[in-house]
């Protein structure tokens, strides 16, 4: 691909019985600088198409990388198992998604497209139907053979990263610990310098345990694991502040100057950045050899197909995408 050319954007639709179809819809109604490959099944659009009266020409994919025009998208089909009814999932569409999203990542990987941005999927019913997934983070992370995804979500100046991804609480404390924390920082550090262009990034580190442990008192991670890992990694020249008590590290003189926050788990730091910018926050993965991005919401299966889903954070993911190709095209 030419690097004049318009990014190409692989765009999954994501659960189809979800709003993922409505929200594609929605935004092939505008303008990109870009060109939109909607992944996914074709039917499941064109019938979601005429149920929300918005105009859609599919254009079967041919590889070309020509702006979008509204009204329409290029499709690399991938069709369901049984037709699907809007707001009402079904285990034998699961393989389906997974298909999808493969298809997606793959063509990532071989050049096909430029970057992937995700519409929500529906965990569980992926679980119900026998596969065991836990979000995108892990599946593309698999899928690429990267070996630690850190997921980052950001709306306004607020940037929150995980050390821990989709993980029961009763699991959270034992999976952290001064390699894997390592890595995330690191990857964390190179990101924001690489895809979002902070050449000196400072990163706010929470604790784990009320008050960051209370000196011991209320829990030994941050003096065993996570002190010495910030100190260690300092020394290497990382701007890190912490670990800091994550009931005040969000409050907005703390936040002062401070480039992205590492939470250690996911309820942890994903609350507070979705009462800030939920509708239009990105969710991006890091430590990927793709660009991907998503929307900060889920499935909300109660809106699917009624024409009252907002689209402001699948249009800020597809921003995202699209500056963070510019980025890489650059380097
Ligand atoms: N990136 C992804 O694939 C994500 C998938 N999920 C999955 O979504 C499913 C449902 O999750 P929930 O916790 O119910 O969260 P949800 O985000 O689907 O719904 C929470 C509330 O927000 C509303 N909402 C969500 N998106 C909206 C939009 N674009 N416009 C207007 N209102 C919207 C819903 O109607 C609901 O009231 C779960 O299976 C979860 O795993 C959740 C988050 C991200
Ligand atoms: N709450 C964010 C979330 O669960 C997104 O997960 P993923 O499917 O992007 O891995």
């Amino acid at each position: 691909m030419g690097q004049s050319a318009a990014p190409r954007i692989a765009l999954t639709l994501g659960e189809p019985a979800g709003i993922g179809p409505d929200l594609c819809l929605a935004i092939a109604q505008q303008p990109w600088e870009a060109s939109l490959v909607a992944v996914g099944c074709g039917e499941t659009l064109r019938a979601r198409a005429v149920e929300l009266d918005m105009p859609l020409e599919l254009i079967s994919d041919d590889g070309n990388a020509e702006p979008h025009r509204p009204g329409t998208l290029r499709l690399a089909d991938c069709p369901t198992a049984v037709a699907v009814a809007a707001g009402h999932l079904d285990q034998r569409n699961a393989q389906a998604v997974l298909d999808m999203l493969r298809q997606a990542g793959q063509g990532c990987l071989d050049g096909v497209y430029d970057a992937v941005v995700t519409g929500p999927v529906q965990k569980s019913v992926i679980n119900d139907a026998g596969i065991h997934f836990t979000g995108h983070t892990e599946f593309f992370a698999e899928l690429t053979g990267a070996p630690r995804p850190v997921m980052l979500l950001a709306a306004d100046n607020l940037r929150v990263a995980l050390a821990t991804t989709h993980l029961p609480l009763r699991e959270v404390a034992d999976a952290i610990n001064e390699p894997g924390l390592s890595e995330v920082l690191r990857i964390l550090h190179r990101d924001l310098r690489a895809r979002m262009g902070l050449e000196t990034p400072r990163i706010l580190v929470c604790g784990l345990n009320p008050h960051a442990g209370e000196g011991g008192h209320l829990g030994r991670e941050e003096l065993d694991i996570i002190i010495p890992c910030l100190e260690r990694l300092r020394a290497e020249g990382l701007d890190l502040v912490g670990p800091l008590p994550a009931d005040t590290l969000f409050t907005p003189r703390v936040l002062e100057g401070a480039d992205a926050v590492l939470a250690m788990y996911h309820d942890q730091g994903l609350p507070v950045l979705k009462h800030v910018g939920f509708g239009h926050a990105v969710n991006i993965t890091l430590g990927l050899p793709i660009i991907r991005t998503s929307v900060d919401h889920g499935t909300a299966l109660d809106l699917a197909g009624t024409g009252r889903a907002d689209a402001g954070s699948l249009v800020a993911a597809l921003h995202s995408a699209i500056a963070m190709v510019h980025a890489s095209r650059s380097q």
